[in-house]
């Protein structure tokens, strides 16, 4: 689904994304995590089409990203909602831009707001939603266009902690009926743990590690021994690359 080959990345002289490499497969998931300002949201612009890569290249399903593509979906840090339309009217846009018809923008609309159970929200405006109504909307818009590809830069990071898990939830229950890809970024280990097929570390621009996780999509997961086996392992595995009791020091990239 997605090929990344020696990608290198510079904002002017700066140089933010170092030979990074990686491969995802179609309807799975990969989680970037790294500390603040490591380069993850740059990679996930790049995946996007919204940056230029420097040298190095980006497919998605075969084809070289150069651009936007009408396929993938993004979802950023901040929500994106429009604040002048109502909740129906932000999930109707994207569908309305590409000519769908009135009563098919109903009918997909509809379906989306019963699935992320705001239905009850429709005429609404974002401003009069709490956060985690407001990160429903955001992902209702995307997955309304059915996207192959959803791309998520810290999608639940200003949401309290179970209306945080109740997000992850709903993106694993959507996922595993619609069996899209999705890469996410996030600073949370469980979350990483939790929502990544597999989980990049990154660190400085550069990719230091790349997980597993063989329990993935498993409901109860965060109930299991494995869960916080996995979550050691990753803590352990960025605790040592991030230089453990030395991690204030800088470490040559
Ligand atoms: N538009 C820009 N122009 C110049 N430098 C930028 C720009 N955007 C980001 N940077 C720099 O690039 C580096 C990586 O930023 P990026 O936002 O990708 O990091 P991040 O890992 O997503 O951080 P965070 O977790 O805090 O969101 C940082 O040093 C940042 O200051």
């Amino acid at each position: 689904m997605i090929e990344v080959k020696n990608l290198n990345f510079a904002y002017q002289k700066e140089r933010v994304l170092n030979n990074i490499n990686f491969q995802l497969e179609e309807g799975k998931s990969l989680a970037i995590i790294g500390p603040s300002g490591c380069g993850k949201t740059t990679l996930l612009y790049l995946l996007a089409g919204l940056e230029q890569a420097d040298q190095g290249e980006i497919k998605i399903k075969s084809k070289l990203i150069s651009g936007i593509r009408e396929n993938t979906g993004v979802i950023l840090q901040d929500y994106g909602l429009f604040p002048w339309k109502t909740v129906y009217h932000n999930l109707a846009l994207g569908l309305k831009i590409r000519g769908c018809a009135k009563k098919q923008i109903e009918k997909k609309v509809n379906l989306a707001l019963k699935r992320l159970k705001i239905s009850e929200f429709k005429n609404k405006y974002p401003a009069e939603l709490s956060g985690g109504q407001k990160q429903r909307v955001a992902v209702g818009r995307s997955l309304v266009l059915a996207p192959d590809l959803l791309l998520m830069d810290e999608p639940f990071s200003a949401l309290d902690a179970l209306t945080r898990e109740e997000m992850q939830n709903l993106i694993l229950e959507i996922h595993s009926r619609d069996n899209f890809s999705f890469v996410l970024v996030t600073h949370d280990i469980a979350e990483a743990a939790f929502l990544g097929h597999k989980i990049a570390v990154i660190r400085e621009g550069q990719i230091v590690n790349i997980l597993s996780n063989p329990h993935f999509g498993q409901k109860n997961l965060r109930e299991k021994e494995e869960f916080f086996e996995l979550q050691k392992k990753l803590r352990k595995q960025m605790t040592l690359e991030y230089g453990g009791e030395n991690q204030h020091e800088k470490r040559e990239v």
